[in-house]
Parts: C-alpha cells; sequence; structure tokens
C-alpha cells in the first residue's frame, strides 16, 4: 500500500486521464461478455427459432462489439502507457537530482552497478506496473467476475463444474511463477554481471593488452556468457514443465463445458444458445487464473522496486547544499583549526590528526608527504567534499559548514588527482565551469596552462573531441587541461592536487612562472610530491599518517635537517645525507 502511495504522487497529476482510462477497461472488459452472449442469441434467434430477419443484427451488433472493444482497449493501453512513461521520466529526474545532491560518501559506499539498477530496470518495474499491470489486474478481474455472473445465470451447476478446477490453474500458475521468479532475479543478476564485465574489459583494454592477458579475460567472458545462457535455460525449463499441464487444463473446461452442457442440452435442461454462450466466456475464466502467477510477481517487483528507488530518494546526504549562509562574495582565508577526519566506513582509522593550519589570499601553500599521508583528504576537507569529524575549517573565518555549499565551490577550483574529462571538445572541456566563457578566455587559460600549444596543432584544435576520461591525450596534457578547466573559474581558492606531476620540469617551471602571475589574489594550495613544485611555496607542511610532522618554507625545512631536506637531497641525487630528529615521519 505504501508503495501505491508512493507512486500515486507521482501519477496524480494524471487523476482525469485515470478515471478515464479505468472507466473505458470496465466498458471494455463488460463489453467481452456480450460478444458470446449476442453468439448465444444467434443460436436461439436464428438457428434454432429460424428468425433469419434477426441475423444480420446480431451479426452486426457482434461486428460493432468487437470493433468498439479494439478502440477502447487501444485507447486506454496508450493512456497508460504514457502516464507510465511519464511517471518513469519524473521518477528518473528526481533520482537524478538526488544523484547530484549526494556527496563523496555515499559515492564511496554505493557500486556504480547499483545506482545504474535504480535509475534504469528499478523505473522501469515501476513503470511496467502503472503502463501495463494496473489495468490488466482490473481487466482480469471484471473478466473473471462478468464471467461467473453470466453463468451462474444461464445455469450454475455448469458454473460450479468449471469454477472447481479454476483453482488448480492458478496454483499451478503460482507455483510457476513463484520457480520462476528467482531465476528472472538471477538472470538480471547475470546480465550485469556481463555487463560489467564487458565495461571492465574496454575501460581497461590497455592494461589487458599491456600484460596480453586477452586469453584470460576471453575466458572470464565466456564464463559469464555461459552462465547468462544456462540461467535463461533454466527459466524457460521451469515454464516447459508446467505449461503442458496447463494446457491440459485449458482442455478440460472445454470437455466440463461440452459433456455436462451437452448433456443439459440434450436433456432440454440448457439451450444450445447457452451452451454456446459459455463456451463462448471459458476463457475469462482461463485467462485471469493463468495471469494471477506473473501480475503477483509483477507486483512483488514493482513494490521491491519501490523500495530501492525510495531508499535511495530518501538518502541523506552529509553535506546539505543549503545552509545559513550565502557565500556569493569569498575572499579565500582559509583555517584548520585542530581538523580530525576519518571515513565513516572505516572509524577506526584517523586519517587526519588535530589538523592547524591558515593560509591567507596571495599565500601559497605547499603539502608534501608519503602517499597516503592525508594530502588529498585535506583538501578534500577544504571544497566540503566531507566535512571533519572533529575541529572547524573556516572559510574567510566561517564555520565552511555555514556556506551554502555550491556557493562555497564557486570560489574554489580543485584540479584532483585522478582527472576526469568528458568525451566532447577540448573547449567545452576547459569551460565546464564557466559554460558561457568566449574562446579568447578558454585560450588564455590554455596558454598559462601551458597547454595552448599542443591544443593549437592537433587537426581540429580546441574542437578536439576527446575520447571518455581523455582518452588519446598523454598524461601530462590531461593534467594541462584540468589545470586550464580550474583557472577558467578565476577561483578564490586554487587546488592543484599533484597536478603536475606528469609534465616534464622545465614546463613546470613555466606554468609556475605562468600562476604567479594570476595567484596574487589567491589562496593557493600545491600537493606535490616533487621540491620544486612547492619549494617557492610561503609555507610547506609535510604531512605523515594524517598529521603535520614537519612546517616552515623551503629553508628553514631545510634547515631543520627532516625529511623535507632528506626528500631534497634524494631528489637531487644525494643519497648519501644524514638527517637529524625531524625526519622521523612515521609517527
Ligand atoms: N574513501 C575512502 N574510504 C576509506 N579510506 C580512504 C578513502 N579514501 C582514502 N582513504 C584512505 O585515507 C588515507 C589518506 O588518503 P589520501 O588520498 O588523502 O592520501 P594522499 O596523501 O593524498 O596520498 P597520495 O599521495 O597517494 O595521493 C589513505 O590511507 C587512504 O587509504
Amino acid at each position: 500500500m505504501a508503495s501505491i502511495k508512493w507512486v500515486w504522487q507521482y501519477a496524480k497529476v494524471y487523476k482525469w486521464r485515470i478515471i478515464f482510462a479505468t472507466l473505458l477497461v470496465i466498458i471494455a472488459s463488460g463489453l467481452s461478455i456480450v460478444f458470446p452472449l449476442l453468439g448465444g442469441m444467434l443460436v436461439d434467434t436464428v438457428i434454432d427459432k429460424g428468425k433469419i430477419g434477426m441475423l444480420l443484427p446480431i451479426l452486426a451488433g457482434m461486428y460493432g462489439i468487437v470493433v468498439l472493444r479494439i478502440i477502447m482497449r487501444y485507447t486506454y493501453q496508450i493512456l497508460f502507457e504514457t502516464i507510465g512513461q511519464n511517471t518513469l521520466y519524473k521518477i528518473r529526474e528526481e533520482l537524478y537530482d538526488k544523484l547530484q545532491e549526494m556527496d563523496f560518501g555515499f559515492f564511496n559506499q554505493t557500486r556504480v552497478g547499483d545506482i545504474m539498477a535504480r535509475m534504469t530496470g528499478d523505473t522501469d518495474a515501476i513503470r511496467h506496473f502503472v503502463s501495463w499491470v494496473v489495468y490488466t489486474l482490473l481487466e482480469n478481474m471484471l473478466l473473471f467476475i462478468a464471467a461467473v455472473s453470466v453463468m451462474a445465470t444461464i445455469d450454475w451447476r455448469l458454473m460450479l463444474a468449471l469454477i472447481a478446477v479454476t483453482p488448480l490453474i492458478a496454483y499451478l500458475t503460482m507455483r510457476m511463477s513463484s520457480q520462476a521468479r528467482p531465476l528472472f532475479y538471477e538472470i538480471r543478476e547475470s546480465f550485469s554481471r556481463l555487463n560489467s564485465m564487458v565495461e571492465e574489459n574496454i575501460s581497461g583494454n590497455r592494461v589487458v593488452k599491456a600484460f596480453t592477458r586477452e586469453a584470460f579475460e576471453i575466458e572470464k567472458f565466456n564464463a559469464h556468457n555461459n552462465d547468462y545462457r544456462q540461467r535463461n535455460i533454466d527459466s524457460a525449463n521451469v515454464s516447459r514443465k508446467y505449461l503442458p499441464i496447463l494446457d491440459a487444463l485449458a482442455s478440460c473446461l472445454t470437455i466440463i463445458t461440452l459433456v455436462l452442457g451437452g448433456y443439459f442440452v440434450i436433456n432440454g435442461q440448457m439451450t444450445l444458445g447457452n451452451l454456446v454462450t459459455f463456451n463462448g466466456v471459458l476463457w475469462m475464466l482461463n485467462m485471469p487464473m493463468r495471469m494471477s502467477g506473473w501480475l503477483i510477481n509483477d507486483v512483488q517487483r514493482f513494490i521491491a522496486s519501490s523500495f530501492k528507488i525510495r531508499d535511495m530518494l530518501d538518502s541523506e546526504t552529509q553535506i546539505p547544499v543549503i545552509s545559513e549562509k550565502s557565500a556569493e562574495n569569498l575572499k579565500g582565508y582559509v583555517e584548520f583549526d585542530d581538523v580530525s577526519f576519518h571515513f565513516a566506513d572505516d572509524p577506526e582509522t584517523e586519517v587526519l590528526s588535530h589538523i592547524s593550519l591558515k593560509a591567507v589570499p596571495g599565500q601559497t601553500i605547499g603539502i608534501l608527504g608519503e602517499t597516503g599521508s592525508g594530502k588529498s583528504t585535506l583538501v578534500n576537507l577544504i571544497a566540503r567534499f566531507y566535512d571533519p569529524t572533529s575541529g572547524v575549517v573556516k572559510i574567510d573565518g566561517v564555520d565552511a559548514r555555514k556556506w551554502h555549499v555550491r556557493e562555497l565551490r564557486d570560489h574554489i577550483a580543485l584540479v584532483m588527482q585522478d582527472i576526469f574529462l568528458f568525451s566532447d571538445t577540448i573547449e567545452e572541456n576547459i569551460a565546464f565551469g564557466v559554460p558561457d566563457a568566449d574562446s579568447l578566455e578558454v585560450q588564455k587559460m590554455a596558454r598559462i596552462a601551458d597547454a595552448d600549444h599542443f591544443i593549437t596543432q592537433m587537426p581540429e584544435g580546441y574542437e578536439t573531441i576527446v575520447g571518455e576520461r581523455g582518452v588519446g591525450l598523454s598524461g601530462g596534457q590531461k593534467q594541462r587541461i584540468s589545470l586550464a578547466r580550474a583557472l577558467m573559474k578565476d577561483p578564490s581558492i586554487l587546488i592543484l592536487d599533484d597536478t603536475t606531476s606528469a609534465v616534464d620540469m622545465e614546463t613546470e617551471t613555466k606554468i609556475q612562472e605562468e600562476l604567479d602571475q594570476i595567484t596574487h589574489d589567491k589562496t593557493t594550495f600545491i600537493i606535490a610530491h616533487r621540491i620544486s613544485s612547492v619549494k617557492e611555496a610561503d609555507e610547506i607542511i609535510i604531512m605523515a599518517h594524517g598529521k603535520i610532522v614537519e612546517r616552515g618554507n623551503h629553508e628553514t625545512l631545510l634547515a631543520k635537517k627532516g625529511y623535507y631536506y632528506e626528500v631534497y637531497n634524494k631528489q637531487l641525487g644525494n643519497f648519501d645525507i644524514e638527517i637529524g630528529n625531524g625526519g622521523e615521519v612515521n609517527g
């Protein structure tokens, strides 16, 4: 009932259409009974009593009813289909809006396959329910009631004899559908595994080729392909087991009608016309019983899907978009005040521990540290991709949680380590954050990011379409395009997470010089592994195990002879250095 109530909130705008379509279902089902009644009348009046004059009116009536019923069925089917499609459209739209609202934590914990299943299979189960199950259920119930009523009025004994068989048909259908139901579920799961496997193979085709694992991949695919085939065969076998019995039972209905009905006719207890009518309504007893199991399956699928969709729609983001303060103008002051953080799925591991840090506009903060030390997590807190588990991150002196999150992010540009480019033109990719930007601005930012020269050398220049995730570009080229994309936003806070790791030192120096020209009013964070990337920063922090273990500028850090000093010397190729206490970065 809760599921019906839920789907009604989407469908109720079509209330009048639903009422009209339901009326048509009722009338069309009623008309179904008139046809066999007229058939009976034809036999009794025209054939038995010889009233030839009645032949044409009865035939015309029968034909008229068939045509009318077809028109009505067509109309209500179209109406329900349109309502179902519109409902599907709205639910999908709401799900997609929800996805845009959800935070990193949600995407960390939810499998892509599950989200895709909600967006496709589950929404389609809802459409199927609204477009087909609703009227088919009603139609079958009405047909059954009409058939039983007509039969009871003509001859209740024959009616009872026939009704006695129908529970058996219903029972067998339900058994068949309950055996088929888990198989259908397994087929869908198997299909989804097959899809995921193919998708992963395509995305990882370079790795497959590099490790010459084609044969292994084919074997893996064959196993999935075979599994899918086998599950379909299993499902077909269930139908094959029950269908002959069900067909035999349907024949039983005809045999009972002919034997018992024939006996009543011979005895003069029933007219031949009434026997014809009985025979004509048999399908109306048989069909609802045969449909019942499948309809129950569909209803269960609808309920299960509606629960899953509602679950996703009800999931709460940890980072609500709307907050107390509008962040239209932000200068870019950043402060970490004793900030600690752990991921929701791993509360035992403190990823950031008691971080305190201040940065003002115009300053550059360099962040260095071993891999996994928490550098990316730290900057993710500035853009509120996560909120601290204790302590406060302040932006312009205000707890970041108080700012309207999208407005806050409008002032922050983050070049992420894992670069994602859309399969679109390079120009559109660079202008992603500023859709109305003009081409000159795009080219200017590409020049600053040292990307302009390789873009213009491409056959289509800025109009070149890059493949999915930037296929066709080198790692360094992708980094430079994503840097240009960040600069386009003219942010107050610029965060570069390993942004120049794939470019050569000479290019990096060029980019740094260009960046210096435009970052004088911005707060810049640079995460890097190369000393050369952070050397000029106003403050450099060294992270280890979520803590800041060293801080200072290039000179003071070198003087400390700690981790920074060690890394600096190693990067210069000088491995025989002695480090002081500050070099302990493991605790
Ligand atoms: N979604 C997540 N769920 C649980 N733990 C995570 C998640 N993302 C990162 N971690 C863990 O948090 C720690 C810090 O990760 P983070 O990406 O911040 O490190 P990093 O210093 O940027 O590393 P790198 O230099 O390799 O990019 C790591 O131990 C990592 O395993």
